[in-house]
């Protein structure tokens, strides 16, 4: 449905690109996770769909279409819930909902049922009557989710929407995301958190400092790199742990005694020189990595630098 060819944007006066060379496309039906750390250029990729930004170099094209093509015949199929909260903090949530619904320009007996609808999907029944400036932080992002799906969208981006959220309304937020795109949407997803993603997406892009790192489904992504051991020894010295594993592999990480490492080696091999350095192994876990993981053999960062 979507498709970004070699995307590329610098902000005025900016030294170095925000965007550089992004490929990726969107299919209906499918949540698109676009993973990175801050900085990688999560938002002006969104703002670009969003229409806020004007493509410097590249294109992007819906269904065959240029984008702006098709933001300025329909502007509903496209659909933002942006980071920020986006609704009249004084009006209350059935207030702001009729609101949107009628600058959407929708008739009268659609606008009651999507309404309707959109309430469901955010489970904001109880809430209608409360002005939204008095909502927690969860409540508000999900009626910017119910704003955003009002127009029943074709394509819904989702700019972090569980930043500064509870547990319960976060699950429940990425819940809604896949039954969006069960029922035919097309959704793009942002985070920096790498479970998220995992949870969520059918296929993975990770940016960093505006570049493609890497795009696949998530066992993809994962099977193309080597397994990762996560183990926890003590009785040698941790400099001495270090320099053994480095010989059977990359260390991505450490604190204290407990490593994960990159394997070269197999993992009985790892195991039998820990046991000839003397070291008690008290746990190890051996398999494929995570995103987190192969962030960093990428990057040698963490997304949460
Ligand atoms: N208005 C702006 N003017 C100049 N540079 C900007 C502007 N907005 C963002 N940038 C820069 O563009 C790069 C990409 O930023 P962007 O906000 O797209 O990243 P992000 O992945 O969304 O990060 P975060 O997770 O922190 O929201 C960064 O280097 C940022 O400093």
């Amino acid at each position: 449905m979507l498709s970004i060819e070699h995307l590329g944007y610098r902000y005025p006066r900016a030294d170095t690109a925000a965007l550089d060379d992004v490929s990726l496309t969107a299919q209906r039906g499918h949540v698109l996770g676009l993973l990175g750390p801050n900085g990688a250029g999560k938002t002006t990729l969104i703002s670009h769909l969003a229409g806020l930004l004007p493509v410097q170099q590249g294109q992007i094209m819906v269904d065959g279409q240029p984008l702006a093509t098709v933001r300025s015949a329909t502007p509903t199929r496209i659909a933002v819930a942006p980071q920020e909260y986006a609704f009249y903090p004084m009006l209350t949530v059935a207030e702001n909902l009729a609101c949107f619904s009628a600058a959407g320009r929708l008739t009268a007996a659609k606008r009651d049922e999507r309404i309707a609808a959109c309430l469901a999907v955010a489970q904001l029944e109880r809430y209608q009557g409360t002005r939204a400036e008095k909502l927690s932080g969860g409540l508000k992002r999900r009626l910017n989710l119910a704003i955003a799906l009002l127009p029943e969208p074709e394509l819904v981006l989702f700019d972090e929407p569980t930043v500064g959220v509870d547990p319960q309304s976060r699950a429940f937020i990425l819940e809604a995301i896949k039954s969006l795109a069960r029922h035919g949407a097309a959704v793009i997803y942002t985070s920096h958190y790498m479970d998220e993603i995992e949870a969520i997406a059918d296929q993975v892009v990770i940016l960093d400092r505006g570049r493609m790192l890497c795009a696949g489904s998530l066992d993809e992504l994962l099977a193309q790199h080597e397994p990762v051991m996560v183990l926890a020894a003590d009785g040698i010295a941790r400099d001495a742990l270090l320099a053994l594993l480095a010989k059977h592999g990359t260390v991505l990480d450490s604190s204290g005694q407990r490593v994960s490492l990159r394997l070269k080696s197999r993992p009985a091999e790892v195991l039998a020189a820990l046991d000839n350095a003397s070291a008690t192994v008290h746990s190890a876990q051996f398999g494929r990595g995570n995103l987190e993981q192969l962030f960093m053999s990428l990057t040698q960062r963490s997304l949460r630098d």
